[in-house]
């Protein structure tokens, strides 16, 4: 690898992955509250938003050190064109696992789902997401890429992460900030995605990674030359020592890429 990723394999999700997983977060949160008094964040559906909500949700709102959601700008890294009420929703996931559940005392965040009257136009949803992204981060042509503070993914078993999938066109992106998707390999086929150069571009980007079933691809990423092309292999290529992966042992079984100890 170019430049060194950050590599965590914790014995537990619960008593190790999530607690370093919240400290790295609200790290990231400070840093960035520090320097434009906003924490923007994207997030990725899957098992993460579960996790997420372990880490975040057990802090006691009277302590300084705690998430404040009134800080936080949401956005998704990818979404699948559905209502965002439907099950497969990333935005109705998010909001089942952690927004409803966020304390009054922790404060609300924003969060900028995608337009619900344009799913069955993928692209058009994905140029209104952009647009919603330019608004936010600043004119499309004074700013190349958005910066986002962190982004929250996870890795599919085949390497994919967002809705970037391996050998896909959308790969090769370079100018637009939020693609489409109409043919998905993991259902839902419809969806919208943050482009590979965004991704790359962020402060900060966590991997969420558990379970026996990522082992292989795991392995791969980490340390083949095939691996390193697979969406996350890129993004490790691209953002180097701005990547931590949170994974547990089972996941990082076999791998013989360097650990680190932990964040806290
Ligand atoms: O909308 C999606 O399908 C996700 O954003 C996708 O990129 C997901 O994060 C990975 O497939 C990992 O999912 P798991 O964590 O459930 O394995």
């Amino acid at each position: 690898m170019t430049r060194p990723v950050n590599l965590y394999s914790f014995p537990s999700v619960d008593a190790d992955l999530a607690p370093n997983l919240r400290r790295y977060v609200l790290d990231a949160q400070n840093e960035a509250v520090k320097r434009h008094n906003t924490f923007r964040v994207a997030v990725s559906g899957g098992s993460l938003p579960k996790v997420l909500a372990k880490a975040l949700l057990a802090d006691d709102p009277a302590s300084a050190d705690r998430a404040d959601f009134s800080k936080w700008e949401i956005f998704y890294a990818d979404e699948r064109c559905v209502p965002l009420t439907h099950e497969d929703s990333n935005h109705a996931l998010v909001k089942a696992e952690l927004l409803d559940k966020i304390p009054a005392a922790l404060g609300t965040p924003k969060v900028f789902p995608i337009d619900e009257t344009l799913l069955d136009n993928p692209q058009e949803a994905a140029d209104a997401y952009e647009k919603t992204l330019v608004s936010i981060f600043a004119a499309r042509d004074s700013v190349k890429l958005p910066l986002f503070d962190l982004l929250l993914l996870g890795c599919g078993p085949d390497g994919h992460t967002c809705s970037l999938f391996p050998s896909y066109p959308q790969l090769r992106e370079t100018d637009a900030w939020v693609l489409s998707i109409e043919d998905s390999p993991k259902p839902p086929p419809k969806r919208i995605t943050l482009s590979l150069p965004v991704v790359q571009h962020a402060a900060r980007t966590a991997f969420v990674a558990t379970g026996a079933g990522k082992k292989e691809v795991l392995k791969s990423i980490f340390e083949t030359e095939e691996g390193r092309q697979l969406p996350c292999g890129l993004v490790n290529e691209g953002a180097g020592e701005r990547v931590s992966w949170f994974c547990d042992a089972a996941a990082t079984d076999g791998v013989s890429y360097p650990r680190r100890g932990s964040v806290i």
